[in-house]
């Protein structure tokens, strides 16, 4: 059986626009396993956002092919099989954090057992047992962002899409949620996919790092992060961490246009 979860061939994508058409994609060929945390890196409007929401089935692609799971994009959809998670933790702020966690689960029609026994387990996962009754403006940006991955987690889907989780978040607090981010993925096993601008933070997670640069959005390199799953802060001084982060950096540098 084949560990291929994410397929891509010759993926292209031209949003229409009143102006001219802005090709947002250009030749994506990628192939992403069972299990992996990939992460996409590039310079602000290199596609990344795009990418993540041709997978998700959020936009069309206008050429080449994608598989989710063997299936199309919108099977995939219907069949649950990722969950999102925004840059903005977007919570509902007039429900607690119990309820934003049990709102998906109130449109898939599941038991009021099993929502309950979901967001015990996932809020545990993420480290915010006895927050439920809360609001999220009652919580830190830090701990919202973890609500929000304890609700795509809910789900129960193979598969995460996560859209810069931890952009807006001060460098401490980011450090923090990195290090639990990478537990859980261990402990879980999901595949990840995982947009960011943070080189260090792209290679403290990822198996494997697809740098990708703009006009349009192409991939200019794919380094496998070959630093063991469970990785605590300190790698990030190790030699071999450096190298990785030396290979983005210049991947970053030639793909960039400065103006
Ligand atoms: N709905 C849309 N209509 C027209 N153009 C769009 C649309 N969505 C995105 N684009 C354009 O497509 C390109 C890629 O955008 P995208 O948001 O995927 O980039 P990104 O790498 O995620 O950027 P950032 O890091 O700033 O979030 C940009 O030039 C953007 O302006």
């Amino acid at each position: 059986m084949s560990n291929t979860v994410i397929s891509t061939k010759n993926l292209d994508l031209t949003f229409q626009t009143a102006d001219s058409p802005v090709q947002a994609l250009s030749d994506i060929n990628l192939e992403i396993e069972k299990g992996e945390f990939v992460s996409l890196i590039g310079p602000s409007g290199c596609g990344k956002t795009t990418l993540l929401r041709v997978i998700a089935d959020l936009e069309q692609p206008t050429g080449g092919e994608i598989s989710v799971n063997g299936m199309t994009p919108e099977q995939a959809r219907l069949a649950r099989a990722y969950g999102y998670v925004f840059q903005a933790a977007a919570l509902y702020p007039w429900r607690t954090i119990e309820q934003n966690i049990a709102l998906p689960l109130e449109v898939m029609g599941i038991s009021k057992a099993e929502q309950k026994k979901r967001i015990e387990q996932n809020l545990a996962l993420v480290d915010l047992t006895g927050f439920e009754k809360k609001h999220p403006w009652q919580l830190s940006g830090g701990m919202q962002q973890r609500a929000s991955i304890a609700r795509a987690l809910a789900v129960e889907p193979d598969m995460l899409l996560m859209d810069e989780p931890f952009g807006a978040l001060d460098e401490i607090v980011r450090d923090h949620l990195n290090e639990q981010l990478n537990k859980l993925w261990h402990r879980t096993q999901k595949t990840v996919v995982f947009v960011t601008h943070s080189i260090p933070e792209a290679v403290y997670l990822s198996t494997k790092i697809v740098v990708m640069s703009p006009r349009p959005g192409k991939i200019y390199d794919i380094i496998d992060c070959d630093l063991g799953d469970e990785r605590p802060l300190e790698i990030r001084e190790s030699a071999k961490f450096l190298k990785i982060a030396h290979r983005v950096r210049e991947g970053l540098k030639a793909g960039h246009a400065y103006d």
